[in-house]
């Protein structure tokens, strides 16, 4: 029997699912999330408002936000054995093998563990984006010597976020361009990450599960890791004509460059990226350096000129999260915070609606002898 009739190598342009949580529409070259456009969303509604979005199918009127706000703020507190357990990992662990251990351990906790309803999971969905900040920033802390630190329920969730992380009380602007950073990481149809919880949650496994092997997914330099990848050659450069023989130096020797190129938008700028550019000018214009954003814009010529490729979503969030004061190593743990929304939709939906994913092989080896 034949089975590589269909076979398309990385998956390309394979349809996996039927979803009514996001597309790109490449026809109409829009990212639409539950009939929304996300661009549009990133400017005017907040992270919060994706998560309600993504969770419960429509944006929150003010009670309905305020409600999630507070649902969100009750569930920061991570059990005291999450952290000790941060505490036992080898110091050179990744940030995001911590955030993966920790998601892992909450299993344990989870006294409905067995139960796949959408009320439950949703609920459990909602828990664990309130603990995400404390993970996330704890799993770095930890691992890197320092104390772990507790979120201020004054501030919104994602300005918690970012205090958190830096310490000290964000700006008005740079809550606004941190929040809007998540929100527009928050979905994005199906990357690996996102099939790779589908393929978990098929199985009937559990929401920690299928999270736990998208962190693993996301954690790749050809998926999410790319932004920490973009800011250490951006700091390596350190000046525009730095940023343009690096990036020579590396096309001569056929090494790809992160932050460029994507399976879905090949020939045009991710339109996330084009939001993170005009935060990272307002951030520059602040500072009255334009060191990074002019780096950045050679790149995109030399990369136009050169490969016809432009930039993805990574390779303007990374500069914006320096100027934020965002230690490299959280770069991709924050992406996968955020995404946690998009991916506890998408485990939800599988839950309810499943079918076992298992695809067939193009077979290589040897005939039978
Ligand atoms: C938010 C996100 O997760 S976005 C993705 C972040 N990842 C990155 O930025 C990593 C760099 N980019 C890449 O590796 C790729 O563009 C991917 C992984 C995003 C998409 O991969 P694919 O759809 O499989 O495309 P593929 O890797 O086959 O690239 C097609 C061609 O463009 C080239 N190319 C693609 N991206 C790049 C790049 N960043 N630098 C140099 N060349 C590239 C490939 O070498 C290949 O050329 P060839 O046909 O001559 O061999
Ligand atoms: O869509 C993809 O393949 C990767 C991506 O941009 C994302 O996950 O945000």
């Amino acid at each position: 029997m034949k089975t590589d009739e269909t076979f398309a190598p990385g998956l390309k342009g394979v349809i996996a699912c039927e979803t009514g949580i996001s597309l790109l529409d490449t026809e109409q070259e829009k990212i639409i999330i539950r009939g929304h456009d996300l661009i549009d969303l990133s400017q005017g509604k907040t992270y919060a408002d994706m998560v309600y979005l993504l969770l419960e199918g429509a944006l929150p009127d003010d009670s309905e936000r305020k409600k999630l706000e507070d649902k969100l703020k009750a569930h920061y507190d991570v059990p005291e054995n999450v952290t000790e357990i941060l505490k036992m990992l080898p110091e050179k662990t990744h940030a995001m093998d911590g955030q993966r251990t920790a998601i892992s351990v909450l299993a344990g906790y989870d006294e409905k563990i067995d139960d796949r309803s959408t009320s439950v999971n949703k609920e459990r969905a909602y828990e664990l984006l309130g603990q995400l900040p404390m993970i996330t920033v704890n799993s770095y802390r930890i691992l890197h010597g320092k104390a772990p630190v507790k979120p201020d329920p004054e501030l919104s969730y994602s300005a918690n976020f970012l205090y958190m992380i830096t310490g000290e009380k964000p700006t008005e602007l740079q809550a606004d361009i941190f929040d809007r950073s998540l929100l527009l990481y928050s979905e994005h149809e199906m990357p690996n990450s996102t099939f790779t919880s589908r393929v978990i949650a098929s199985t009937n496994s559990d929401m920690y599960g299928a999270l736990s092997g998208a962190v693993a997914s996301l954690k790749g330099n050809l998926h999410g890791g790319a932004n920490e990848a973009v800011m250490h050659m951006l700091n390596e450069a350190d000046s525009v004509s730095g940023f343009e023989q690096l990036m020579k130096t590396k096309l001569e020797n056929k090494e790809k460059i992160m932050g460029f190129g994507h399976r879905v938008y090949m020939n045009r700028m991710d339109p996330r990226a084009l939001v993170m550019k005009e935060s990272l000018r307002q951030l520059c214009d602040l500072k009255g350096d334009h060191t990074l954003l002019d780096m950045c814009e050679a790149g995109e010529e030399i990369m136009k000129d050169e490969k016809g490729l432009y930039p993805n979503l990574d390779y303007y969030a990374a500069p914006v999260y320096w100027m934020l004061g965002v230690p490299i190593p959280l770069y991709t743990p924050i992406f996968f915070s955020s995404r946690t929304a998009g991916l506890c939709a998408h485990i939800i939906e599988q839950h309810d609606n499943n079918r076992l994913f298992r695809p067939r092989v193009k077979y290589t080896g040897k005939e039978l002898e």
